[in-house]
């Protein structure tokens, strides 16, 4: 069975804001658009404002001010509020929201009541499509004999089914284990993609953002602070915030001594230089004490050598505090000038606790920004391993 089914629509986010009866603001004039059939992936921490966004896209929450529109028709805004039903989307929850008095099979056929077909081809496409999901052999059980990766995959079906305009996933794979999450992560894909939908995907966790969007909108405290490719947003953020949220090995002290051009500038840090791209930096507002943020795949660690003491521009010496071995290679925790450490250094061999190293830094995955948030940490908010192996060869 081909999944595609009628256009998927486009998508406009414009000035939405919300606010709870709290009076908490939980989304403050949030602006993007995604194309038809584009897989958009929402990315901020606890409290962001993911979840109230897509509830918004979805029809479950009411908005305060501005618009939201598929295909340029407003759905919501302006005095109109189209209600989830007649959105032609699907929503796939965290915590699966099956029909618990319903087999696998009714759950999924429940999808298809509103389409003029009989009972029997609704079972025949549930069943079609639960055998897509892998679970044909589980039709027949309730939510309550499945585990949690098979009820997910019946809630994939149930949203797949009825071949919807938007796919709608509220952290999906959240409540499942590394191992599952990776592989219905890849089936969430390759699934989607088939069924063309237009899709809103919201997660903490940048692995997942990165391994599934085409666009991803970084959120911050209600504001959505960056939207861009993935590749844009991993060479190119355009706050602390959101180098921090996608992953870094670390954060220098130092002082620009100079710039090249008006994108990249040499910050002094310790005893040598780092060339770094100039993040929030104006040339012509000079910010003398600023923060140079490495990513974890801009570090590159060989053992230090006896001549080492000649220190070229992006290469520091350090000393290993801690080593982890990761499969592929190990991660190493470096300790460089005035104690300020790098995680998730990675190497393909182990080098040992206390052993003097040479890293070399890729200017590309080096970021120079004045006003970084006060207490300010070496430790990066997330490092995480899975991007580590990420090039930086993507500007
Ligand atoms: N029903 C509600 N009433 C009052 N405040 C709310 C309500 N729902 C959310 N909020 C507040 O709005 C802000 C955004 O919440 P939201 O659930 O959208 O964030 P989130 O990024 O999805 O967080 P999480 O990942 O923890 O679900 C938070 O400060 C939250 O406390």
């Amino acid at each position: 069975m081909g999944l595609a089914g009628g256009t998927a629509p486009s998508l406009r986010i414009d000035g939405v804001s919300k606010s709870y009866v709290s009076g908490k603001l939980a989304l403050d004039q949030v602006r993007f658009q995604a194309r038809s059939g584009e897989f958009v992936v929402l990315l901020g921490p606890s409290g962001s404002g993911k979840s109230t966004l897509i509830r918004l896209i979805a029809g479950i929450e009411t908005l305060d001010s501005g618009e939201i529109a598929f295909d340029g028709k407003t759905v919501a805004g302006g005095g109109k509020h189209l209600p989830p039903e007649e959105r032609d989307l699907a929503m796939v929850f965290q915590d699966y929201a099956l029909w618990p008095h319903m087999k696998a099979v009714e759950n999924v056929a429940f999808a298809l009541r509103r389409l003029k077909m009989g009972a029997s081809e609704r079972r025949r496409k549930a069943l079609e499509m639960l055998d897509r999901v892998g679970l044909a052999t589980h039709a027949e059980q309730y939510p309550n004999d499945l585990s949690g990766g098979e009820q997910q995959r019946v809630a994939l079906a149930r949203a797949l089914v009825a071949k919807p305009g938007l796919l709608l996933f509220d952290e999906p794979l959240s409540n499942l284990d590394a191992d599952l999450r990776e592989r219905l992560r890849v089936e969430i894909a390759s699934l989607t993609r088939e069924c063309g939908s237009t899709a809103v995907y919201i997660t903490h966790d940048q692995s997942e953002a990165f391994a599934l969007a085409d666009k991803i909108g970084v959120l911050h405290a209600g504001k959505l602070v960056q939207y861009s490719t993935p590749e844009a947003l991993y060479t190119a953020p355009e706050t602390p915030f959101v180098a921090r949220f996608t992953g870094l090995a670390g954060e220098l002290p130092g002082c620009i001594e100079s710039w090249i051009g008006d994108e990249t500038v040499v910050v002094r840090v310790g005893d040598t230089r780092i060339k770094a791209r100039a993040g929030n930096l104006d040339r012509n507002k000079p910010s003398a004490n600023v923060h140079v943020l490495i990513r974890t795949a801009a570090a590159t660690l060989t053992p230090a050598t006896v001549d080492d003491h000649q220190r070229a521009t992006n290469e520091l010496s350090g000393t290993v505090c801690d080593v982890a071995f990761r499969g592929r290679g190990y991660d190493h925790v470096i300790e460089v000038a005035n104690g300020h450490r790098l995680v998730g250094v990675f190497g393909p061999d182990r080098l040992d606790r206390g052993s003097e190293v040479k890293l070399s830094l890729d200017p590309v995955g080096c970021f120079a920004f004045g006003d970084v948030d006060a207490g300010v940490t070496t430790t990066p908010l997330v490092a995480d391993r899975s991007l580590a192996s990420l090039s930086m060869s993507t500007s």
